[in-house]
């Protein structure tokens, strides 16, 4: 027993709340003094023969979609289980809570949503966003995952659908970080869809309209900002699969007013930023010598070439030199600066110096000679066996990462990276892989995705009451999670640490980011102990408490 809570409800109302509900684990004492005797079977589990049986029931299920919506179930109802069962299957439980499935969750919400979790803030009810907000149940909230559905993974505009991405990355933030599940609180705002499938589906659970626009969106997300700052006034804002034409904007709107960040930006350029300055540091190289070609140039792209230009001057390259480096891509080839439409970001890494020549992805990497190939696309299958091979005859090792997500939009497999490039290249993806056979051994395949950022960061938030996040908060956590590269120590190792170690791994990212948050004077000022002391203190585990009545 973890430790005494007292409780007011009693018999079905307590069996009905996913946070104190036990399940068969109430002690016969607690069944007496609760109300609860009938409405349950006799028997009295632990929790690790809970976690068994539903291990056991999980595997039985056909396929990882049928285990998501089990899963799914077991955390509307039993939320202490649910996280007993990620923390201690977190290999296995991740790709079924989060990236591939959640991806196929969201684009059959309509048809697996049972309860309520989290919330639906449609812009026909924005009158009523502020009552919504009031009710009690949420006055512990300390973090939000806000999505409004457009850009959900590589899948596109899923409209309400999306809320499978928040319920997703907030479980990451209580599995990884220990972050209570009663401090989150999923948000989609739904400003509509333009996805002609869910418009025309009957069984749609969103607003049925194409999405809202200009200054009428704008307004809603004010609108939204300003109700979460008034009832939370210290609560993390992470901003999650937004399109690329929201994104950036909102992001610069809001960074100087709250405590806010966008994953796909910030937390997606970290982790690479992590990933590649282990593979440098293992080879003893510098970045600004490299060659980088970002394939695709919305949120992630812009968010992984800032950070890595910054890599890049903190090494002592001048601007000119550092931007030189760079080939941005998107779905219209090789960015130029004369290009019409660019947003700030973009017309950051534009070619100036590219004329009268084709601006096509395999031109761009052949004369480039890139030796880094970031893909950030959603667009499966880029990365060809020619780009791969030309990039190998001139690179003996090829940093190579396809990190579109879900599986599916992966922009190449490793084991076709490795064939094609005499398994010289670094590979590392966005979703999980299967290991790879290399010379005879097993190379666990790296996963580059943001959920090595984003739990660690929360908990920094959280720990120092930072008002602010910086870029140098997220270049700290970059450098943090590189100092835990398996690379370090093994020149076959992995660049990244095994999901295993996520919990590990967030706190490290939380305490080099708290660390920052204090040198840019947007906490106040703690030392290393009592840093590493907030950060243990406020850690939640899936245990379960002695309940006694009010
Ligand atoms: N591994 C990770 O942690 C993360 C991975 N991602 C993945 O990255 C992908 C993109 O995400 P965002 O940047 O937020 O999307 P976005 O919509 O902001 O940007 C996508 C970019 O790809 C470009 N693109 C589309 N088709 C292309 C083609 N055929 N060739 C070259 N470029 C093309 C678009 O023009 C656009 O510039 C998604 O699949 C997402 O799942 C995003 C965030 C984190
Ligand atoms: C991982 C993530 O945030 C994405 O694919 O959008
Ligand atoms: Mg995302």
């Amino acid at each position: 027993m973890n430790k005494t809570l007292s409780v007011a409800l009693c018999g079905q109302d307590l069996l009905n709340h996913p946070f104190l509900n036990k399940g068969l684990a109430f002690t016969p004492e607690e069944r007496e003094a609760f109300e609860l005797h009938g409405l349950l079977p006799r028997a009295v589990l632990t929790l690790d023969q809970q976690v068994d049986a539903a291990l056991k029931f999980l595997d039985a299920l056909p396929s990882p979609f049928a285990r998501h919506v089990h899963l799914r179930e077991v955390q509307d109802t039993n939320e202490t289980l649910f996280y007993a069962l990620l923390t201690r299957r977190i290999e296995a439980m991740l790709p079924l809570v989060y990236t591939p499935t959640v991806g196929e969750a969201c684009q059959r919400f309509s048809e697996i949503w049972q309860r309520p979790r989290g919330l639906f803030l449609s812009y026909p009810e924005r009158d009523s966003m502020d009552d919504v907000l009031a009710n009690p149940a949420y006055d512990d909230v300390r973090i939000i995952v806000v999505t409004d559905g457009e850009r959900i993974l590589g899948l596109g505009d899923q409209g309400a659908g999306g809320m499978g991405i928040p319920i997703g990355k907030l479980s990451l933030y209580t599995t990884c970080a220990g972050i209570s599940p009663d401090q989150t609180l999923p948000i989609v705002l739904d400003t509509g869809t333009n996805n002609q499938d869910l418009l025309q589906n009957p069984a749609y659970i969103g607003w049925r309209h194409e999405r809202i626009r200009g200054p009428e969106y704008d307004a809603f997300i004010e609108r939204f900002v300003t109700a979460v700052q008034a009832r939370w006034p210290h609560v993390a804002l992470h901003w999650e699969d937004f399109s690329s034409a929201n994104a950036a904007p909102i992001l610069e709107r809001y960074r100087n007013r709250l405590c806010t960040f966008n994953d796909d930006i910030q937390g997606t350029a970290a982790v690479t930023t992590a990933a590649i300055l282990s593979a440098k540091a293992a080879h003893d190289g510098k970045l600004k010598d490299e060659t980088i070609v970002m394939l695709g140039a919305g949120s992630a792209g812009v968010g992984i070439a800032r950070l890595l230009l910054q890599v890049m001057l903190d090494e002592g390259a001048s601007e000119e030199e550092a931007l030189s480096r760079f080939y941005m891509l998107d779905q219209d080839g090789l960015i130029l600066a004369d290009r019409a439409g660019l947003s700030e970001g973009q017309a950051l890494f534009a070619r100036r110096d590219w004329k009268e020549r084709p601006t096509d992805f395999g031109t761009v990497m052949q004369e480039s000679r890139a030796s880094i190939l970031i893909g950030v696309s959603g667009v499966k299958g880029l990365f060809t066996e020619k780009i791969v091979r030309d990039m190998a005859e001139h690179c003996e090792r090829p940093i190579i990462f396809p990190l579109s997500n879900p599986t599916s939009h992966s922009e190449a497999t490793p084991e076709d990276i490795m064939a094609w490039s005499d398994e010289r290249a670094l590979v590392s993806t966005g979703s999980p892989f299967p290991p790879l056979d290399l010379h005879g051994r097993t190379h666990r395949v790296d996963q580059t995705n943001n959920a090595y950022i984003f739990p660690g960061l929360g908990l920094c938030l959280l720990a120092t009451g930072a008002t602010r996040v910086t870029d140098s908060m997220f270049m700290a956590a970059a450098r943090g999670l590189a100092s835990l590269s398996p690379l370090r120590d093994n020149p076959d190792g992995n660049l990244l640490p095994p999901v295993t170690q996520l919990r590990r791994v967030a706190f490290a990212v939380a305490e080099a980011a708290a660390r920052q948050a204090c040198e840019d004077g947007v906490c106040p000022e703690f030392s290393d102990d009592e840093l590493r002391d907030r950060i243990r203190s406020i850690v939640w585990t899936p245990e379960y408490d002695h309940y006694e009545k009010v």
